[in-house]
């Protein structure tokens, strides 16, 4: 199945359901329940069944979803047979972690590059990450097409506008600024304040019962 035809909530599901799918099968399970899906990924059953069977997978009653079919799927969906290289820019407290932290555990991105512009930075390895300087973005990136943006507020929108020239597919936007791109580049918007502020929103307005 074509994946435009999916709808963009099931799309963003799509990361999720892959990553416990995997799971699974690393433990050498082959079947899974939406009930199962649904207790562990906290996205209600009806919702799953009717995601899942958006590409196709019914699921059997009393047998539920075969998960190498699944995977098979959305590995394929995913892109998950190639790997997408991906640089970061700022190299600061959140930009450190993120090169700490090891992407290709649970699917095939990889920060390949880091930029800063801060020179005692340029030249150092960070989680097996070469940092080279802002002034080289357009020499070292050729070839990828997506990056994640960690640099202070106040260079978001600059930085973006570089980035748009140089030719960039997607940015994931950790930085508080909603920045402005040309349509065909893809924005998504991680803004931790935000969440949490909705978070404690709906602990106050909506609290769960036992
Ligand atoms: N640290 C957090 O927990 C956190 C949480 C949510 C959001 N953020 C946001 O993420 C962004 C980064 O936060 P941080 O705490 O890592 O900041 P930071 O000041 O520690 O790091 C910013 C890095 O960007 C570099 N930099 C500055 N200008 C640059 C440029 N023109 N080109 C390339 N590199 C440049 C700096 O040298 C620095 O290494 C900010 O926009 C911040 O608001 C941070």
């Amino acid at each position: 199945m074509e994946q435009n035809k999916i709808p963009q909530a099931t799309a963003k599901r799509l990361p999720l359901y892959y990553r416990y799918l995997n799971n699974l099968s690393n433990q050498g399970k082959n079947r899974v329940s939406s009930r199962e899906l649904s207790e562990a990924l906290k996205v209600d059953s009806a919702t799953i069944r009717r995601d899942f069977s958006y590409f196709g997978a019914l699921g059997r009653k009393g047998y539920g979803y075969n998960v190498e079919y699944l995977l098979g799927f959305f590995r394929k969906t995913l892109d998950q047979d190639e790997l997408t290289e991906v640089a970061l820019i700022g190299v600061g407290n959140l930009g450190t972690a993120f090169l700490h932290y090891n992407f290709l555990k649970n699917n095939n991105t990889k920060i390949v590059m880091a930029f800063d512009a801060d020179s005692s930075k340029v030249g150092t390895d960070i989680g097996g990450v070469p940092v080279h300087h802002i002034d080289q973005l357009e020499e070292k990136m050729e070839g990828v097409s997506v990056a994640i943006l960690t640099v202070p507020v106040s260079e978001a929108q600059a930085m973006t506008n570089r980035l748009a020239d140089f030719g960039i597919s997607g940015i994931l936007n950790f930085t508080p600024s909603r920045i402005t791109v040309p349509s065909d580049i893809r924005v998504h918007h991680i803004d931790l304040a935000i969440e949490l502020q909705s978070l404690v929103y709906f602990l106050k307005h909506y609290p769960l019962k036992a």
